[in-house]
């Protein structure tokens, strides 16, 4: 599959470069030169497929001839190896749990799906390859735990001091090894624009392989469309076309569903549910696209003012608001409608959601309003103690820890300040 840049100043590529380079010459995001729909058995037989037999069917024609077939199924094999499981709320609401990997959050999948293709291309290559990622919560600990140990790789993570929870600056500051955590000074805009930045620069690029692994690389971002086939799968009997909604900061995760679709998975609707960080809400109100900066949250992975991947979206749409409209609906919700939420969950489902499971809750909530009689499904995008104190503080219940985040407790924090591009271009060239 080749790939071509969404500025379309660069040259196509395929998609071993697209891994390797991250982001295209002329800044642009990566997209797949086509998009085959699935045959229609493949839905209508999905009971009989196992969550890596639909993975690696609905992944192969992006990655293909690159990584052979064998090779890719052990991949997709090794990156499926936890549960993705449904559980209903009631008759219009259920939540698809993607918190049951290595750090608790969705981003496990496409974390260690990139870890390992990228590991395949570098196994007969002798240049390292430096992976620069940006971080408001969640990836920084997924890509860290993923790529650990990989032979190659060098993994330099940027996160924005003092606005990630304290577990979750744990998983992305404790490994050590391959992994160096910068602790930035500013927002993750101010991280995601230093990183980008950095792609552009020649004295780095002329002296490193510099790659990302935000969603902005396709290997990071496609494998998260499987999340939404996992559902079809275990609710199709009872509900015909599903509605998500998908919590949503840099929209990789709610682009990715929509390529589902475009592979033919029956999607009733989108909803994307922001927090206050609302570009997108905002945009399919006025048509006006204005990024803000992003305002700290107790959702902190969503706080994300200028989205990366809102462009892969306007493209799968063709750049038509009324097509994008139609099928897509944004609601924000502040910090108090969250705790108001969390609680409601726990009151009446006895289930613990956390912060942006409740604003992925609010937004079908919303959208039911409107039309009664679909079923919602809310990703529930990371596990509840990864934002211990917010959770304790309103539900007033002492939580369990699970192994994987007890695992990092009581680990030693390792960071390095920096506060401009050039702490991080110095930190990178020496
Ligand atoms: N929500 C993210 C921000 C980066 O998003 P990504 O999907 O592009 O990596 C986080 O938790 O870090």
């Amino acid at each position: 599959m080749n790939y071509y840049s969404l500025n379309k100043k660069a040259p196509k590529t395929s998609f071993k470069d697209a891994v390797i380079k991250g982001l295209a010459p002329d800044k642009g995001l990566y997209f797949p030169e086509s998009i085959t729909p699935l045959p229609k058995e493949f839905f209508e037989n999905i009971d009989d497929l196992s969550y890596s037999e639909i993975a690696f069917r609905a992944i192969k024609q992006f990655i293909s001839p690159e990584i052979p077939e064998d090779v890719l199924k052990t991949i997709v094999e090794e990156t499926l190896s936890f549960d993705f499981p449904i559980i209903q709320l009631n008759e219009n609401i259920s939540t698809l749990e993607l918190f049951h990997g290595p750090t608790m959050a969705f981003k496990d999948v496409g974390a260690r799906f990139m870890a390992r293709c990228l590991g395949y291309f570098n196994k007969n290559n002798d240049k390292e390859v430096t992976v620069l990622v940006a971080t408001s919560g969640d990836t920084g600990g997924a890509v860290a735990n993923g790529f650990l140990g990989v032979k190659g790789v060098n993994v330099v993570i940027l996160y924005p001091s003092g606005k990630v929870s304290d577990i979750q600056e744990k998983q992305l500051t404790t490994l050590g090894e391959n992994i160096t955590a910068l602790e930035v000074n500013g927002t993750f805009d101010d991280c995601q624009a230093m990183v980008k930045k950095a792609f552009l620069d020649e004295t780095l690029t002329n002296q490193m392989q510099l790659t990302s692994a935000n969603s902005i690389n396709v290997a990071r971002w496609l494998p998260q469309l499987f999340y939404f086939m996992f559902a079809y799968k275990q609710l199709h009997k009872s509900y015909g076309d599903i509605v998500f909604s998908v919590p949503s900061g840099n929209f990789g995760n709610v682009c990715a569903g929509m390529m589902a679709q475009q592979l033919g998975l029956p999607v009733k609707h989108f909803i994307a549910s922001n927090n206050e960080n609302n570009v997108v809400t905002r945009y399919l109100q006025s048509k006006i696209y204005e990024p803000k900066p992003s305002i700290q949250t107790i959702s902190n992975a969503m706080d994300v003012g200028a989205p990366s991947n809102f462009i892969r979206i306007q493209e799968i749409y063709k750049n038509s608001f009324e097509s994008l409209n139609d099928n897509l609906s944004s609601y924000s919700f502040s910090d108090n409608k969250t705790r108001e939420a969390m609680l409601e969950i726990y009151s009446n489902y006895n289930y613990v959601a956390d912060p942006h499971g409740a604003v992925g809750y609010l937004g079908c909530k919303a959208y039911l309003k409107e039309h009664p009689n679909a079923h919602c499904v809310f990703l529930e995008t990371a596990h509840p103690t990864k934002f211990l104190d917010v959770v304790e503080e309103v539900i007033k219940k002492e939580q369990p820890l699970p192994v994987q985040i007890e695992a990092v407790m009581d680990k030693e924090k390792a960071s390095i300040e920096i506060s401009s591009y050039i702490d991080l271009k110095n930190y990178l060239l020496n």
